[in-house]
């Protein structure tokens, strides 16, 4: 499979440079020599090897553009043959003109013999320019088609996939090359390729004429283009490599970019002094990558163009010997004109064919990471016969010896933990950072499978329904929570997308939140935008942002509420006041919140303390303090701070 070399490449290129572009070393390593064949025999394997994988790749591509457009395709396909044949029509009819006229002028020829000519070839021109007009027109159409058709599939694979592949840094590197490098490249590789075709068949008719001539001038005009043929093949791929190593050194220089660029980032940056460093590490690393690419162009042209010259001088030669041959009458005048715009033909479409394949080469290895991207399977996936949830669900929670760690982490970050909570009952999750609570939450809304243990809901393991279903049933609100750039309803609304218009809903929602007064007050009420991207939008406080958070997990009616750090700024008139309406909110729902403040802790029914990934104490307020173990020590710790 290609794509498991071209990962194998792409982990060693990330892991080639440093970690990150802040400070360190600016440099970008060079491909690995070993990448480079040494002998002949090598490179002509290699070169075999890139012929049939490129070869390969192009069904991919017919395929792309029929879905496209069947229509368009069969005239893109049509009008190519045409154009391909159009210079060896040319050159001939120019032969037959040129003929007549000599006899013409000799006297033993007529002029209607001419005009005949002369229309024939007017035929011609008119219907190349048809064709060409007719070609751009489809070949256009057919390019927004299709480069629409893979953003869309890129955009609809990445819905699907799990949530892993977005935290993992190697996954990163692919998705930005498919979404952002990919889409264009079909559509690259589709003209390359038709170009390829065009000029292949503009060649093969070129030689057949030489053919007819002397069979020794097509082998010529063949032979010449074979050294030019595997310096550009071995340069192609070295860019692309390149490319492959600078992905990671351009992601840096994005980050860094957008240090200094986005608001968010704005106000430390300056407090800091930070811009002069940034937007000097930002030149240095941009200077590194260009002096790279710098070096690859032209090298690349430098030697393509020497070993171009080989074909040059056949061209030359076959003009040479032709012009002898005329001045000896073995040939007429015409076909000395024909051979000299043959030789010329063959020149350029042996550089067309180059161009054309090694444009073909580098557009399908970059193909490959997006066949390779649209080929990454989600690893959660709904069962082949999912159970149906019970209706209705009633929220009983059970965690059985559940184990988690996340992929290529040393440490567990859960632990062999097992608890339960009842339909209804209000529980607290709390331990030092990094005890393992927000991953608890994420096994629970099923964004990961534990690595042993099972997670029961109403007595089923979730991993029985589909997952789309059951995150139906959890209404969740996340540290990180989102700030869509839109408006206020539609911030709440996307909670519940089926109540994205019921305005009573929203309000309902942003009440319960505690957030409906502000939003009333806003110049539009409900229909304000919120955030900076958008002319006249808001800017919220951080406290009222999470408020609008809030009330957008409140707009889901679902039996199991889970609120990670939900009142993490608010002030302390807010969160009193939230938690003191989270049991009339939560009623009839299991709610399940992580909370560093042990005073809005202990109002719950449950408190679950994490330690290092392991559950070390379970039990109500009382029973905690009254066992003297660590959530006591800390309790104490707070409520010492407070007094
Ligand atoms: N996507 C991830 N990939 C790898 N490791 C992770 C990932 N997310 C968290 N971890 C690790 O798992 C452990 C538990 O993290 P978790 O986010 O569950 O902690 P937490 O208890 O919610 O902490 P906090 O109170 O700081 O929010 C941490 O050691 C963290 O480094």
């Amino acid at each position: 499979m290609p794509g498991t070399g071209l990962r194998k490449r792409l982990r060693k290129a990330s892991s080639t440079v440093p970690d990150s572009g802040l400070t360190g070393p600016i440099d970008i390593p060079d491909p690995k020599q070993d990448d480079q064949p040494k002998d002949l025999r090598a490179r002509w394997h290699r070169l075999r090897t890139n012929v049939a994988g490129t070869v390969r790749g192009l069904p991919r591509v017919i395929s792309l553009t029929w879905r496209a457009s069947p229509p368009m395709t069969i005239l893109i396909a049509l009008s190519t043959l045409i154009s391909g044949l159009v210079p060896t029509v040319t050159a001939y009819i120019a032969k037959l003109l040129l003929d007549a006229v000599v006899a013409a002028v000799a006297g033993h020829g007529s002029t209607n013999r001419i005009v005949e000519i002369t229309l024939f070839q007017l035929g011609v021109f008119t219907l190349t320019a048809l064709s060409t007009a007719l070609t751009n027109v489809a070949q256009q159409l057919l390019q927004e088609r299709m480069t629409l058709t893979i953003r869309h599939q890129v955009m609809a694979h990445a819905a699907k996939l799990d949530l892993e592949f977005f935290e993992g840094s190697e996954s990163y590197d692919l998705l930005r090359q498919a979404s952002q490098e990919a889409p264009s490249r079909p559509v690259s590789m589709m003209t390359s390729a038709l170009s390829l075709v065009r000029t292949a068949i503009t060649f093969a008719s070129m030689v057949a004429l030489l053919v007819s001539v002397n069979p020794l001038l097509a082998a010529v005009a063949l032979l010449a283009p074979i050294p030019a043929f595997i310096s550009q093949s071995k340069y192609g791929s070295r860019a692309f490599m390149l490319a492959l190593y600078i992905s990671p050194i351009r992601r840096r220089m994005d980050y860094l970019s957008s240090l200094v660029t986005t608001d968010t980032y704005a106000k430390e940056t300056k407090v800091f002094g930070l811009g002069d460093y940034l937007v000097d590490r930002f030149r240095r690393l941009g200077q590194t990558y260009y002096a790279r690419e710098r070096k690859l162009t032209t090298t690349r042209n430098v030697v393509g163009t020497a070993w171009g010259l080989l074909s040059t001088l056949a061209g030359s030669g076959i003009a040479l010997y032709i012009a002898l041959e005329a001045v000896a009458g073995r040939l007429t005048i015409g076909d000395l004109a024909l051979y000299t715009s043959a030789a010329t033909a063959v020149q350029t479409s042996v550089q067309g064919l180059f161009n054309g394949f090694t444009g073909m080469y580098e557009n399908n290895l970059y193909l490959d990471t997006l066949y390779q991207f649209l080929g990454t399977r989600p690893g959660i996936t709904a069962p082949s016969r999912p159970r149906a949830l019970p209706s209705p669900v009633r929220g009983h929670v059970e965690f059985r010896d559940v184990s988690f760690s996340y992929p290529g982490a040393d440490e567990a970050a859960l632990d062999g933990v097992s608890f339960e909570i009842r339909p209804g009952e209000t529980v607290a999750v709390v331990g030092r950072n990094g005890a393992g609570k927000s991953t608890l939450i994420k096994l629970l809304c099923r964004l990961y499978d534990p690595t042993a243990g099972r997670i029961l809901l109403d007595g089923t393991d979730i991993r029985e329904f589909d997952p789309d279903e059951l995150r139906a049933q959890i209404s969740a609100m996340f540290q990180d929570y989102v700030t869509y750039q839109g408006t206020a309803a539609e911030n709440i609304g996307l909670g519940q997308l089926s109540g994205l218009d019921d305005r009573e809903r929203i309000v309902d929602s942003a009440r319960r939140a505690g957030a409906a007064e502000r939003l009333e007050r806003l110049p539009k009420g409900y229909d304000s935008p919120l955030g900076r991207w958008f002319d006249q939008g808001v800017s919220l406080s951080g406290g009222e942002w999470q408020k609008v958070a809030l009330a957008r997990a409140f707009m889901r009616d679902a039996p199991v509420l889970i609120l990670d750090e939900p009142t993490s700024a608010l002030d302390a008139q807010a969160e009193h006041d939230l938690f003191a309406r989270l049991r009339a909110l939560a009623a009839g729902r299991t709610t399940l919140y992580i909370s560093h403040r042990f005073s809005t802790v202990r109002q719950a029914e449950k408190i679950l303390f994490l330690e290092r990934g392991k559950l070390v104490e379970q039990g109500t307020h009382d029973e905690l303090m009254a066992l003297g173990g660590q959530y006591a020590d800390l309790f104490t710790l707070q409520a010492a701070a407070y007094a």
